[in-house]
């Protein structure tokens, strides 16, 4: 498919292909509305902050069969000019409860196959967390994660790891795109078929023995089990997996860390495509709790924890002093984890002199201020975990450092570097844990969360998003971005900003005009730091057509600081009208 050739062209070339027949029902149903036809067929997908993702329908704006064989035919000629032992080493596979997911997983397997590449492809779903594990465990190359992770039903995705276990950095995945950019026939793209691979011994399929291992590294998250014995008995979690691949693993994870009174919300521990019970999969939506709270009330819960359809992502809700429970945000969540893993590992003489936790620049302060309260430095990274798991690798290469926790604002957290990308699963038992904690104090985590605020400040956070959706919809964002350029923000509600950050240009500019260099790689995204400890800062998406504006503040009070933020808030609205 050539990438330059008008939407027309590329249109006609696809209604001339010999298309699944699904495929081609879609097109001529998609026919109908040229604008569609536009969107699907003027330009291809682009790696973003977690690889590929889009819309499952034909097109090469699109997820479907021939765009993964195309991007798995570049990652695979990427692969053969490597050193014969790395190609060797092969690609590990999983994928998610989506439609077409465990098709798109195989239809990669067959790609690499007739490259010579050996695949290890999962029996069944599998989290992203364990994808990552089993790169790093298996030694192999890459790995292919075929998931959208908490988009909703219509999309899926597809996310390349380095042999660290990471996603792959923009340095390593530009190489790659520019073999994808190559592929420009799309469907003469040669696959073997699964009894081809396996007569060739280029598949292996994996699942129980990675989760067995997978399982061996969990069981080393907690930090002190006798905490969670002691008030097993008592401490009652409710789990959803909201229809996706946490079901495979949950209930030995729980058992295995000790814990006893675990219900799961049986309409979610269904693995269902169409996400039938949840708006979107997606646990930073209050939504998605409806179930777990209505469950927790009839059980008493302290604790309900949902995971997205990959199981990389956690929200919790903890249960108040009146029954009713209330949501953490990402952020307060990570800053509950620090303290407790900090407090414990300081209890036990076990706090490295040389620590320090990994967060994205979008992130908030909070536990950055929990931290140093312990002596432990705060490392930031831009937004995407790939760059969290960056920083471990750098970290265990060069001796220098000690990585204790990693998290991201939109629900992301990693507490041990087994795994090199967010991992659910790691932050339930470590969040049950934490719970633990203050239950054998005879609190709540509610009550627990209320006094680091005391002790550290009423940080509050909010990220709002604007949409932009379509092609117009992305020259509008790159208006509004060089908008925030060309007009500078000096001060926001009167407030005024006393330092700005603009990673585009890698520069940090102080009020009385001095400029110093940023030394975080380029992206498009714009901080500044006003004169009452708030930060605002302003980027595009990665993985969405929007733009994220995030808030941090600290204030008196909670309402104190959300009502600096609806101030904040109402002042930069304007500057994203259409
Ligand atoms: O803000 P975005 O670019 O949409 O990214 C939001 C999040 O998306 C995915 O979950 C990535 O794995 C995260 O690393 C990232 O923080």
């Amino acid at each position: 498919m050539a990438f330059f050739m008008s939407w027309e062209d590329n249109y006609r070339l696809w209604q001339a292909a010999d298309l699944t027949q699904d495929l081609q029902a879609e097109l001529t149903e998609m026919a109908k509305d040229q604008n569609q036809l536009v969107e699907a067929f003027t330009q291809p997908m682009a790696f973003g902050t977690a690889g590929m993702r889009g819309v499952m329908q034909p097109g090469i704006n699109a997820m479907n069969i021939y765009t993964v064989r195309q991007a798995t035919e570049g990652l695979a000629q990427f692969m053969d000019q490597l050193e014969p032992a790395k190609k060797a080493a092969g690609v590990a596979i999983s994928y998610d409860s989506r439609y077409h997911s465990q098709e798109f997983a195989f239809a990669a397997a067959g790609v690499l196959g007739a490259h010579g590449i050996k695949s290890f492809v999962f029996d069944s779903l599998r989290p992203t967390p364990e994808l990552s594990f089993t790169v790093r465990h298996l030694k192999t190359y890459a790995g292919i994660m075929i998931t959208a992770s908490h988009n909703p039903k219509q999309y899926n995705g597809y996310k390349i790891y380095g042999s660290d276990g990471g996603q792959m950095p923009p340095e390593e995945v530009d190489q790659i795109v520019a073999y994808i950019e190559k592929v420009t026939d799309l469907f003469s793209v040669k696959s073997l078929t699964q009894p081809q691979l396996r007569d060739a011994k280029l598949l292996q399929l994996i699942g129980e023995d990675l989760d067995q291992a997978y399982l061996a590294e969990l069981a080393t998250i907690t930090i002190r089990p006798d905490l969670i014995k002691k008030v097993a008995s008592e401490l009652s979690l409710v789990y959803s997996p909201l229809h996706g691949t946490g079901k495979m693993l949950y209930d030995r994870v729980f058992r295995t860390a000790g814990l006893t009174q675990v219900a799961v919300v049986p309409e979610q521990a269904v693995l269902d495509p169409e996400f039938a019970t949840t708006l979107f999969p997606n646990p930073e939506f209050p939504q998605a709790f409806e179930l777990a709270e209505q469950l927790g009330k009839n059980v008493k819960a302290d604790l309900l924890i949902a995971t997205d359809p990959d199981a990389d992502r956690l929200g919790a809700a903890v249960r108040q002093p009146n029954g009713d429970y209330h949501l953490l945000t990402g952020n307060q969540i990570a800053a509950l984890m620090v303290n407790y893993i900090l407090a414990a590992k300081q209890a036990m003489n076990q706090l490295p002199a040389d620590g320090c936790i990994v967060k994205s620049i979008v992130s908030s302060e909070f536990a950055t201020k929990v931290a140093a309260n312990y002596g432990i430095e705060t490392r930031n990274v831009l937004t995407g975990f790939k760059y969290i798991g960056e920083q471990i690798e750098q970290m265990e290469t060069t001796g220098q450092g000690h990585f204790l926790f990693g998290f991201e604002e939109s629900y992301g957290y990693l507490v041990k570097s087994f795994v090199r990308d967010k991992d659910a699963m790691q932050a339930s038992v470590m969040l049950a844990e934490v719970a633990a904690y203050y239950r054998e104090q005879g609190k709540t985590m509610y009550d627990g969360l209320q006094e680091l605020f005391e002790k550290y400040g009423y940080f509050q956070e909010r990220t709002v998003s604007f949409d932009f959706p379509g092609l117009s919809g992305q020259e509008t964002m790159a208006n509004v971005m060089a908008a925030f350029r060309e007009q500078p923000v000096q001060a926001v509600d009167g407030v005024a900003v006393t330092t700005t950050e603009d990673y585009l240009h890698q520069t940090k500019t102080l009020s009385d005009g001095t400029v110093t260099e940023l030394n975080l790689p380029q992206a498009d995204v714009l901080k500044y730091y006003l004169a009452d400890e708030t930060w605002i800062a302003v980027r595009p998406s990665g993985t969405e057509p929007k733009i994220k504006l995030y808030f941090g503040v600290v204030g008196k009070s909670v309402e104190a600081s959300q009502a600096k933020i609806d101030a904040y808030q109402a002042a930069l609205a304007p500057r994203f009208k259409n």
